[in-house]
């Protein structure tokens, strides 16, 4: 790590105690002073032995940095008495351990986001909520649509749960502030009855706005807290000596546009009849020229960022397929896990035993969740093609050449899993299940078996092989699958595993958000367009920010790649 340089403004934050607003850009600094202010006040004011600093934030991603951050910052000693997790795994252990003073089940049980994506679907929001609040008090189930606000009734509840919870935490870190929605603020004014809050923000990253993110929520922290307000305006330390944060900056404004910068390329590219999206691997390759001979030890990354997630599917498959003019290029893709944990969920349902029936039956429920909850938005096809198999469900004639190509393809698979012999090998019999699939034609099933490959449930090492194994030898056969792998990504949603970014990513721009590549290639295109068509002037702040957060998350270079006959309104 590059020496730390200490300000005035930084060393006075340091020693100041009280709550406080840390502000900057992209890479100004903020997550770096704030640990150097952690270990500080572990090692030279003191902490009792049982306390801990409590660093808050949204992305598991973002933890893993930190987790990083933290390991050459702070002394090894000292590290036992800092937390840095996710909200979302902080306000679980809250509600595991008080959940009693709200409901009365004894065991909560949590909905994974893809199941309650597909279980919510079609309800209006406010129905959503309710059937959400109910399937928590009768049931004991709960989703993460609720966890923000649930966290926060158990301590509006109970005073001495926040006087404990403030002692074990005086100190908290709110990490990526801006992007705070309005259930998650009551949950930080409550805590900081007596901790001391210190957010750390930047209002120009915020990219939630849609799931409530708001930009007065800096004003509301300013007016609760009256904190101090360390300013560390446009400096640029991660890509320090490029012109990136400066793109980044101008990009708010607009004067970005006719503008030349050095490690910020555009390139428009026409439309090209063979092979529609080769802009991309032409980008990547000069990328990866330049990393190669950079870092020969190969240890360099890229990102390939694009808006939705259904574009970084199609450039996923694009560079994994060798054409007549490019071979396939090696990528990994960090995806929302949606499509993939129901595919995971539909896998295991055919592993299980059961009966012809109840193997179609639970079959083609799993695809229904799969077409309703995989996508960012559920289109009027898919919606025609659940309620048809919902009805062929219930005994209706499938009528339609493509209607019935999809009910073929279905029994086939039925049939030819009903037959499969397991050898008790979870690995080899998931991908025997999964071959039978991707012999399927129909799209409904391609996607499943698109979606299939990114999943990661059972690497080498991973609990859910072991559990499926002592499942096979115990029974005999795979019983209860579903449940195994329904918990195994449970506890793929909390798992912190940090990783050291080596190779080529995809991923959307959203999840870019707190990471950092050597390169980064934004994609933008008609289907998964950064500014979408007829935008609100809404649209377009949030598209500036986005695409803002995505540039920036390069050290050395990003290029932009927009088509030629749609350029991108944020860039011309
Ligand atoms: N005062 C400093 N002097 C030198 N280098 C620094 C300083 N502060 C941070 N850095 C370096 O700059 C990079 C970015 O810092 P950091 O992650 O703290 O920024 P950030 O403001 O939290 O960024 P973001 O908002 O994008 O998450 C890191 O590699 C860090 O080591």
């Amino acid at each position: 790590m590059a020496e730390i340089v200490l300000c005035d403004q930084r060393k006075k934050l340091l020693t100041d105690d009280g709550h406080i607003i840390v502000k900057g850009g992209p890479g100004a600094g903020k997550t770096t002073i704030s640990l150097i202010k952690a270990e500080r006040t572990i090692g030279e004011v003191g902490i009792e032995k049982n306390q801990r600093i409590l660093f808050l934030s949204f992305a598991r991603s973002t933890v893993g940095r930190v987790v990083e951050s933290a390991k050459s910052i702070l002394n090894p000693e000292h590290l036992k008495n800092i937390e840095i997790n996710t909200y979302h795994a902080f306000a679980w252990t809250i509600i595991q351990t008080f959940s009693k003073l709200i409901v009365k089940h004894k065991i909560i049980r949590l909905l994974n986001p893809a199941d309650a994506a597909a279980r919510f679907f079609g309800l209006s929001k406010e129905n959503r909520r309710n059937e959400c609040k109910r399937l928590f008090e009768e049931e004991g189930i709960l989703s993460f649509d609720i966890f923000a606000e649930t966290t926060t009734e158990i301590l509006e509840r109970a005073k001495k749960v926040r006087a404990m919870l403030s002692d074990v935490y005086p100190i908290i870190y709110v990490d990526e502030f801006q992007d705070t929605d309005p259930m998650e603020w009551p949950i930080i004014q409550l805590l900081g009855e007596r901790s001391t809050i210190i957010a750390l923000a930047d209002p120009y990253q915020r990219i939630y706005d849609f799931r409530g993110a708001n930009p007065k929520r800096i004003l509301d922290f300013e007016k609760h807290f009256k904190p101090t307000t360390y300013d560390f305006g446009d400096e640029n330390n991660r890509s320090n000596g490029t012109d990136i944060v400066q793109f980044g900056n101008d990009l708010l404004i607009g004067s970005n546009k006719g503008k030349k910068y050095k490690q910020v390329q555009i390139k428009r590219y026409g439309y090209d009849a063979g092979e529609p999206m080769s802009a991309i691997k032409y980008a990547l390759f000069e990328s990866m020229k330049r990393q190669i001979k950079d870092k020969p030890d190969n240890s360099w990354s890229i990102a390939v960022l694009t808006k939705t997630k259904l574009g970084t599917l199609s450039i996923s498959n694009y560079l994994s397929k060798t054409s007549a003019r490019h071979k396939s290029i090696s990528h990994e893709v960090l995806i929302d896990p949606a499509g993939p944990a129901l595919v995971a969920v539909l896998i295991a349902g055919l592993m299980e035993r059961k009966s012809k029936n109840e193997l179609r039956v639970d079959f083609v429920n799993n695809i229904i969740a799969h077409l309703r909850g995989r996508k960012d938005r559920v289109t009027k096809v898919d919606i025609e093609r659940s309620e048809m198999l919902t009805n062929y469900l219930n005994g209706s004639k499938v009528i339609g050449k493509n209607r019935l190509h999809l009910i073929n393809d279905i029994e086939k698979i039925v049939d030819a899993t009903l037959n499969l012999i397991f050898s008790g090998i979870p690995q080899a019999d998931w991908l025997l299940v999964r071959d039978q699939i991707g012999k399927a034609t129909h799209e409904v099933l391609t996607d499943i078996f698109t979606d299939s490959k990114y999943i990661k449930l059972l690497n080498r090492g991973a609990l859910l092989g072991e559990t499926l194994a002592e499942n096979y030898k115990q029974n005999g056969h795979y019983g209860n699958t579903k449940e195994a792998v329904r918990t195994g990504l449970l506890q793929e949603h909390f798992s912190m595993a940090n990783r050291d970014y080596k190779g080529i990513y995809i991923m959307t721009l959203h999840k870019s958000k707190g990471k950092e590549f050597d390169e980064v290639i934004i994609w933008d295109d008609r289907q998964s367009s950064i500014v979408r068509f007829n935008p609100t002037p809404s649209d377009i702040e949030q598209a500036r920010y986005l695409l803002r957060v995505g540039a920036t998350r390069a050290r050395q270079m990003t290029t932009i790649c927009t088509p030629n006959a749609t350029p991108c309104p944020l860039l011309f």
